[in-house]
């Protein structure tokens, strides 16, 4: 994933389940009056039967979600109308799938430790269950490049401070 171009014409978040991608990219979006959209609405049923069987998804069950993300991503950079996509994201090869030859994709990475993810999990009520968070890890490339966000930080904090670093030096 190459350095965060300039401008930015999409922002892809990623990072584990319950990393803050949606709360974060959702207040990263407004922040920036972009649109905004969850990866987690356009999974088929058969990844959330599975992942709320406790099931971990593989490569082949992420791939078609990831190409019609990928589709997503494009109309919105080929139309001029910028997009938050908070999306899992966790493999390299994901990102480039998700990425393809679209130019002015940026990447921002929520990372923050197990342990404060997993109580945030605990906390909310969602198809994802917090015993997964192991193989979330597992399956985790962390970006060789990309804007960190520190996720113990509150998202008002993190928000102006991506914004800056989106425009650029
Ligand atoms: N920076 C933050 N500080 C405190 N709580 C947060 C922060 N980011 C997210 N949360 C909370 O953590 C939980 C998981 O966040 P969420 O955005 O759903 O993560 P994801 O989309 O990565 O699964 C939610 O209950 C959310 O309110
Ligand atoms: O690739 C995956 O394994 C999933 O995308 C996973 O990472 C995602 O986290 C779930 O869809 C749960 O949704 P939340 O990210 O909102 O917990």
């Amino acid at each position: 994933m190459p350095s965060p171009p300039q401008p930015a014409r999409a922002v892809i978040v990623m990072g584990v389940s319950g990393s803050g991608k949606t709360t974060l990219g959702r207040a990263l979006a407004a922040h920036l009056g972009w649109a905004f959209l969850d990866a987690d609405d356009l999974h088929p049923p058969r990844n959330r039967e599975k992942m709320a069987r406790v099931e971990p998804l593989t490569d082949e069950d992420r791939q078609p979600w990831l190409e019609t993300l990928h589709a997503r991503l494009a109309a919105h950079v080929q139309a001029g109308n910028p997009l938050v996509l908070a999306c899992s994201a966790l493999k390299a090869r994901y990102r480039r799938t998700l990425t393809g030859d679209l130019d002015g994709v940026a990447l921002v990475f929520a990372h923050g430790p197990r342990d404060v993810i997993a109580a945030r999990m605990q906390g909310r009520n969602h198809f994802m269950p917090p015993s997964l968070l192991d193989s979330q890890f597992a399956a985790l490339e962390p970006p060789a490049q990309a804007i960190f966000a520190d996720i113990r930080r509150p998202v008002a904090e993190l928000v102006p401070g991506i914004a800056a670093a989106l425009r650029g030096p």
